[in-house]
């Protein structure tokens, strides 16, 4: 349960809270008794080539992998997509405490992370730039994060934190299989059609939220809190923490489900 109620103007966000004229505004809380069951739904298809992994960079809203999208190597297919979709890099969502953290809720129920597997359509655009301008061009994988026993695959990334804590920083780091991050199920989650939630905000995504969750520790979680949002140059050194957007309005939106 979410004992914690956040206000809706966050410091993070200098910016307007939605796109003027937003009506597929991401993150969304998601009322598992209000999504609607849809048996077309396939199971996800990922064919994620870990040689493709190119670097880890902080970029003064979160730390993102970055993964080498000229070629169809690490590929999203199947869930809700008709077509086949490209990874271009994952990132990750957090709190200052294990209290709150994630973008997306269920039935307003708050984690203590969120990690997003960012991927575009590779069938109908050969840029991210070009696809995350359009309606289908991009989707995005999200899976929750709990507090518990330590991730072995995350470790290695969570190793390389201490070289990029600054924004702007970039290390080289290669051979990552991002399919360790994603829960053992993979054949449960909503679906629904939104946006990025930081800018631009576009309204590009097919969101693709896991009911299960990954475990992480502790001392995982400490780790990415040591990051922060100001470069090496900058006086004040800010913590990166609470980088998430608070939720948008459903405006009519229906998220499906592919299970019962
Ligand atoms: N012309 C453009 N090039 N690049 C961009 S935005 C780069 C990018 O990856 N943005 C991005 C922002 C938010 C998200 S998220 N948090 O997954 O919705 C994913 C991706 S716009
Ligand atoms: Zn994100």
């Amino acid at each position: 349960s979410s004992k914690y109620v956040l206000s809706q103007m966050h410091p993070m966000w200098q910016g307007p809270l939605a796109v003027p004229g937003g009506d597929r505004q991401s993150p969304i809380d998601i009322t598992v008794r209000k999504s609607v069951f849809d048996s077309e739904l396939k199971p996800l298809v990922t064919n994620y080539d870990p040689n493709t992994c190119q670097q880890i960079w902080n970029n003064g809203y979160s730390f993102l992998v970055e993964y080498d999208d000229t070629t169809d190597k690490s590929t999203l297919k199947g869930g809700p997509l008709k077509d086949s979709f490209r990874l271009c890099q994952f990132h990750f969502h957090w709190g200052e405490c294990n209290a709150w953290g994630s973008e997306h809720t269920v039935d307003r129920r708050l984690y203590p992370a969120e990690l997003h597997l960012v991927h575009w359509n590779s069938d109908k655009y050969s840029l991210f730039e070009e696809a995350v301008m359009e309606d289908n061009g991009l989707a995005v994988i999200g899976v929750f994060l709990k507090v518990g026993k330590r991730h072995e695959g995350l470790q290695k990334l969570v190793d390389a934190l201490p070289a990029i804590r600054h924004k702007g920083s970039v290390v080289e780091f290669n051979r990552f299989d991002p399919a360790c991050l994603l829960p053992i199920n993979t054949d449960d989650y909503w679906t629904y059609h939104g946006s990025l939630t930081t800018p631009p905000l576009t309204e590009s995504v097919s969101w693709i939220i896991m009911k299960q969750h990954i475990e992480v520790s502790h001392d995982q979680l400490a780790v990415f809190r040591s990051l922060l949002f100001t470069s090496a140059e900058e006086e004040a050194q800010k913590s990166m923490v609470n980088n998430f957007r608070v939720q948008q309005a459903l405006c009519g939106r229906t998220v499906r489900s592919s299970f019962t």
